[in-house]
């Protein structure tokens, strides 16, 4: 049987190289991601910028293996991706818990998919549920939460399947300003505590200073295009009201004003 990984040259822990993706036929064709090459380190924390309908969502299905690209590669660890796999643990903008499930049993949930013990999966999911700070929650249902718990529970169900790179896709747009705050500052404190490879997907230029080791923009203007990269050289935690903080906000918001 043909592996869905195919051996590649292993240099970064996700490549995408001369990646591309129209949607529709000759006569109706939409250009949505234009030739891109990116590149991602192991354990780094990658944000993508950009506005609306630039191809955020776009890139990260085809990361994940659950949209083919049009033309070009992602490979992961060196080897190709043909599909959606284990990889990946994927944290959407919309919840989509199961409603029927408490948070326990949606954290337990991959676990369980993965044939591990009940004892076990208890164990790898009260990890979790701890880490983002639930303790107490396991019974409730989702119905039950504010918006910024749900997505707690988003995190810590996609980190229970042990996957080596993390993918969230505008995970705090939802939330009032003052809950996605204290969600960016969890956010890194997950991250520093359980190392991942992670790319994040934003339209907010603050969040994205406030989480990236590196920042990619993409241009809104022509369909899916870099525009620029910043390497975040700010130590951890920011703050806000840093002046370098603001100076490197300021930038990307003026070399970006024609294109968000
Ligand atoms: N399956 C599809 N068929 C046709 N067009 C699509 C499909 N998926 C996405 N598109 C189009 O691709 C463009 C980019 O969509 P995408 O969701 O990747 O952008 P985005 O930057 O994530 O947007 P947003 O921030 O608004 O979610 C949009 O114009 C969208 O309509």
């Amino acid at each position: 049987m043909e592996s869905r990984l195919e051996q590649q040259p292993v240099n970064y822990k996700i490549s995408c190289t001369g990646l591309s993706k129209s949607f529709g036929n000759n006569n109706n064709k939409v250009d949505v991601l234009a030739t891109m090459d990116l590149h991602v380190k192991e354990n780094e924390f990658l944000v993508i910028l950009g506005p609306g309908q630039s191809g955020k969502s776009t890139l990260f299905r085809i990361m994940a293996g659950m949209e083919t690209p049009s033309t070009g590669t992602v490979t992961i660890d060196g080897k190709k991706v043909t599909g959606p796999g284990p990889e990946i643990g994927f944290v959407f903008q919309r919840y989509t818990l199961f409603p029927w499930k408490t948070v326990l049993g949606n954290v337990e949930m991959g676990p369980k998919l993965r044939g591990l013990a009940k004892n076990e999966r208890r164990e790898v999911a009260q990890h979790y549920i701890d880490l983002v700070g639930l303790k107490g929650f396991e019974n409730h249902y989702p119905h039950q939460l504010s918006g910024g718990m749900k997505q707690r529970v988003s995190i810590a169900r996609a980190y229970a399947n042990n996957p080596k790179i993390m993918l969230l896709d505008e995970p705090f747009g939802q939330l009032d300003a003052q809950t996605r705050i204290l969600m960016e500052q969890e956010t890194i404190r997950i991250w520093e505590a359980e190392k991942r490879t992670v790319c994040f997907v934003t339209n907010n230029i603050e969040e994205a200073v406030y989480l990236g080791d590196r920042i990619v923009t993409l241009d809104g203007k022509l369909p899916g295009k870099l525009s620029h990269v910043y390497e975040v050289d700010l130590p951890r935690p920011r703050d806000f009201t840093d002046l370098e903080f603001l100076k490197l906000r300021q930038k990307i918001t003026d070399e970006s004003q024609l294109v968000l």
